[in-house]
Order: structure tokens, then sequence, then C-alpha cells
């Protein structure tokens, strides 16, 4: 991957395992290789001569959205059209790192806008999520900058983000409780008036049959 321009796979969204930046997956491998004899571990033994490498390539995934414009994702995919109900999209997985521990938090957003013009490819919406998660956050940031995004490039009546996620530094670690589930929200426009927001938390705590 590189760092310095965004090529066509990843303002798609997407890192390829061939577009790992090299020069930076050997400089986290060594950092790696220290961490692991500090953790009294011997980095030499057979099932850890590749383990630095390894996640190096993993950390460089888990944050690649750093280099990806989400607008630019969002824009690629805005068309006009006269609809001006909520859209609703749900229980997107979500899978970021907390900045603090950098361990996992992972769970659901769900969020809506309401068109004022334009609407925007479904999938997209997905990956605005996914291009924030994949970077060392706090959950209300991530949950205000996807809303930011929409809001700023979308330019909709209202948009509504919801998150519920769970957060490995409070279960594996630290204060070990294994159910909590934190829930974040953010909105602009429309979804700042009780009625709207309740249609969209109707909405989404509604199940299909
Ligand atoms: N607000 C917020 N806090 C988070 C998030 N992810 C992790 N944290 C918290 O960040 C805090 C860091 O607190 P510190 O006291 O500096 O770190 P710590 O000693 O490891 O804290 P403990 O986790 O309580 O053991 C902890 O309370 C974490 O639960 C997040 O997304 N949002
Ligand atoms: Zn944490």
């Amino acid at each position: 991957m590189s760092h310095n321009s965004s090529t066509k796979e990843e303002i798609d969204g997407y890192i390829k395992v061939d577009q790992y930046n090299e020069e930076h997956v050997s400089r986290i491998a060594s950092h790696y290789t220290d961490i692991l004899a500090s953790l009294g571990e011997d980095p030499s033994r057979e099932g850890l001569l590749k383990t630095p490498e390894r996640v190096a390539k993993a950390l460089q995934f888990l944050t690649h959205g750093y280099n990806i414009d989400a607008a630019a994702v969002l824009k690629g995919a805005m068309f006009e059209e006269d609809y001006s109900q909520m859209v609703v999209v749900k229980d997107i997985e979500v899978y970021s790192m907390c900045e603090h521990h950098m361990l996992p938090f992972f769970g659901k957003a769900h969020i809506a806008y309401i068109p004022n013009g334009h609407i925007v490819g479904l999938s997209k919406i997905p990956r605005v999520v996914d291009i924030f998660a994949r970077r060392l956050q706090v959950q209300e940031r991530l949950t205000n900058e996807i809303r930011d995004c929409i809001q700023e490039t979308l330019n909709p009546v209202g948009v509504a983000v919801v998150m519920e996620c769970k957060h490995m530094c409070m279960a594996m670690r630290g204060v070990q409780k294994q159910n909590s589930v934190t829930t974040t929200s953010a909105f602009t426009g429309a979804f700042e008036n009780d009625v709207t927001r309740s249609e969209f938390l109707r909405l989404i705590t509604a199940t299909l049959s």
C-alpha cells in the first residue's frame, strides 16, 4: 500500500495483500522482534519467525483508513434523485482499534440520512464507516467523523449515526467486563427533532420478519 497516494483500490476501501508498504512493514516488524524479546519470548523460535512481519501487515491493514478520502468515496456514487424520506442502513459491522490500548473494539453502526436532492450508493455508507474505523479511534470520535463526512459531502436534510460496540480493553484486561456495550450517537439537522429521531430509533430496533 502506498501511503502517499490514493490508488483506485484504496479509494474503494480495500487494501490488497501485495499493497503493503514494504519499508513500513520491515520497520514495524523490527520493533516487534524487540517487543517479543521484551515479553520474554524467543523471537527466533520457529513459530515466531514470521510473526513480526505478520503483525506489521495486520497493523497496516487495521489502520489503512488513514489514507483513504472518505468524501471522495461518497462523491463517487452520488445521484440526483427526488426521494425525500429517511434512508436507513443498519447493522453495519464495525471493527476498530482503541487508541488507548490498541485493542479492538467492535460492534454495529446504524446510519440514516434524509436526502436533499441527492442519494448516495448504499454500499458507500458502510465504506465510510470502514474508512474511519480502520484507524486508531475512540468510539465517540468515530461516530462524529462518520456523521460529519456524510453531512458535509451529501448535504442531506439530516444524518443520524448510532454505534454499539464492545471494547476488548474493557473485557480482556482492565475492568474485565465481558458484557458491557457502549452506545454512542450523533445527529444533525432533522434528526435533532424528537419525532424524526424517534422514528429512526424505532426503525433500527425493529426486526424484519
Ligand atoms: N471514551 C472512550 N474511552 C475509551 C474508548 N476505548 C477505550 N477507552 C478508555 O480509555 C481509558 C484510558 O484510561 P487510563 O486510566 O489512561 O488507562 P488504563 O489505566 O489502562 O485504564 P483501565 O482500562 O481502567 O485499566 C479507559 O477508561 C478505557 O476504557 C473509547 O472508545 N471511548
Ligand atoms: Zn482501550
